[in-house]
C-alpha cells in the first residue's frame, strides 16, 4: 500500500458518499420540481451533473482531485443559492459540506474555504431567516469548521508519522530499501527520458566488526547512529542517505556529474576520517565506491557496479574512495 502524506478518501468510500449524494440530490430535485420551484430545481439539476460525472470518472478509476474540488465547489454554490432562496432548508446542508473541503484540500485551503462558504451561505440566508435563526446557524458551523480542522490536523500529523516510519530505518533514521527502489528507479527513468545525471557513492565503514566485537552491540549501534547523522549533515537538501545493509550506507546525489560525485565521496571519506563519533573507537574510517548513471545501466547494473567499486576500494586497503572510469 503506498502512503501518502495527505490525506485523501480510499475509493469505495468515496463512491459511497458520492451515490449517498446524488441520492440526497435526487430527492430534493424532485421535491423541488412537485413544489413548481423550477428555479431551485433547475441549479441542483446542474450541481448534479458533475456529481454524476466523477461518479462515474471514480468508478473507472479516472477521476482526478481537481475535478472533485470543482465537483465540490460547484454543489457549495448550489447550497449558497438555495439558503438565499429557501434560507434555512438550505443552512442545513452546510455543516456536512464543510468536512468534505478537509478531504479535497490542504489543511489551510479548507479552513479558507470552507470558512468563506458559510459565511457567504449564512449571510444569503439573513435574506429570508430571522438574524436570531441565522446566529444559531452560524454557531453550529463554525463548531464543526473548528472540529473538522483539529480533526484534518491531528489525521495528517499522525499520517505523516506513519509516512516516516514507514521508509526510513529506525536506527539510523535513513531512508530504507524500500525508498531506495522507487527512487532510484526513478533517477534511472529521468536519466533514460531527460539525460538528467545522477550518481551514487555506497559507503562502507572499515571493520566494523570490530567495534561490535571489542565494545558490543550497543556501541555498534550508536556509531552506525553517530555515522549516518555525520553524513546527513555533510549532504546537501536533494542529495538522498539510505541504510543499504549492516554497516553500509548509499547516497543519491540527484543533478549530479561523476567529477563531481567523486570530489563529495572524497570530502566525505575525509571528514569522516577526521571526526571522533566514540570515545572508545577513536578512529573511524570508511571505503566508497562511486558509479555515475550511464545510458546502459539499469537499477540492478548501476548498483553492481557501485558495489563491485566499493570492493576495490576494500581491496586497495580501505579508507579510500574508488570511482567508475
Ligand atoms: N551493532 C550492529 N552491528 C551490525 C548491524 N548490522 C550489521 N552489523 C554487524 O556489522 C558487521 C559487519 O562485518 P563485516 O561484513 O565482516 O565487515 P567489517 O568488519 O566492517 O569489515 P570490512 O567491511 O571488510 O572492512 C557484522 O559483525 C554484523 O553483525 C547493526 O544494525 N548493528
Amino acid at each position: 500500500m503506498e502512503l501518502k502524506e495527505q490525506y485523501s478518501i480510499p475509493r469505495i468510500p468515496a463512491i459511497l458518499f458520492m451515490l449517498a449524494a446524488i441520492l440526497t440530490l435526487c430527492t430534493f430535485v424532485i421535491y423541488r420540481y412537485i413544489h413548481q420551484d423550477y428555479i431551485l430545481t433547475f441549479v441542483f439539476g446542474i450541481a448534479l451533473l458533475p456529481l454524476c460525472i466523477t461518479l462515474i470518472l471514480e468508478i473507472r478509476r479516472k477521476s482526478n482531485l481537481l475535478q472533485k474540488q470543482l465537483t465540490l465547489l460547484i454543489i457549495c454554490g448550489a447550497i449558497i443559492f438555495s439558503c438565499y432562496e429557501i434560507g434555512y432548508k438550505g443552512l442545513i446542508y452546510i455543516s456536512p459540506t464543510v468536512f468534505i473541503f478537509f478531504f479535497l484540500f490542504n489543511l489551510k485551503s479548507s479552513l479558507i474555504l470552507s470558512t468563506l462558504y458559510a459565511c457567504i451561505s449564512l449571510v444569503s440566508a439573513l435574506q429570508v431567516e430571522s438574524v436570531e435563526l441565522v446566529l444559531r446557524f452560524s454557531v453550529a458551523t463554525f463548531d464543526c469548521i473548528i472540529f473538522a480542522a483539529i480533526f484534518a490536523h491531528i489525521v495528517n500529523k499522525q499520517r505523516q508519522a506513519l509516512v516516516h516510519l514507514a521508509n526510513t530505518d529506525e536506527l539510523t533514521g535513513a531512508l530504507n530499501r524500500k525508498q531506495l527502489k522507487t527512487k532510484l528507479e526513478l533517477s534511472v527513468y529521468e536519466y533514460q527520458q531527460q539525460q538528467i545525471p545522477a550518481s551514487l557513492l555506497l559507503i562502507d565503514i572499515d571493520f566494523f566488526k570490530m567495534v561490535n566485537d571489542n565494545f558490543g552491540h550497543i556501541m555498534g549501534d550508536q556509531l552506525l547512529n553517530k555515522f549516518s547523522q555525520h553524513i546527513q549533515k555533510k549532504i546537501r537538501k536533494d542529495d538522498l542517505l539510505f541504510r543499504f545493509g549492516g554497516e553500509e550506507f548509499l547516497i543519491l546525489l540527484p543533478n549530479t556529474q561523476f567529477e563531481s560525485a567523486a570530489i563529495v565521496a572524497e570530502d566525505l571519506r575525509r571528514s569522516i576520517e577526521e571526526q571522533h563519533f566514540l570515545d572508545q573507537h577513536p578512529q573511524v574510517t570508511c571505503s566508497i565506491g562511486v558509479a555515475d548513471l550511464r545510458q546502459a545501466d539499469t537499477l540492478d547494473t548501476w548498483l553492481k557496479t557501485c558495489d563491485n567499486l566499493l570492493y576495490t576500494a576494500k581491496n586497495a586497503g580501505r579508507n579510500c574512495v574508488v570511482a567508475r572510469a
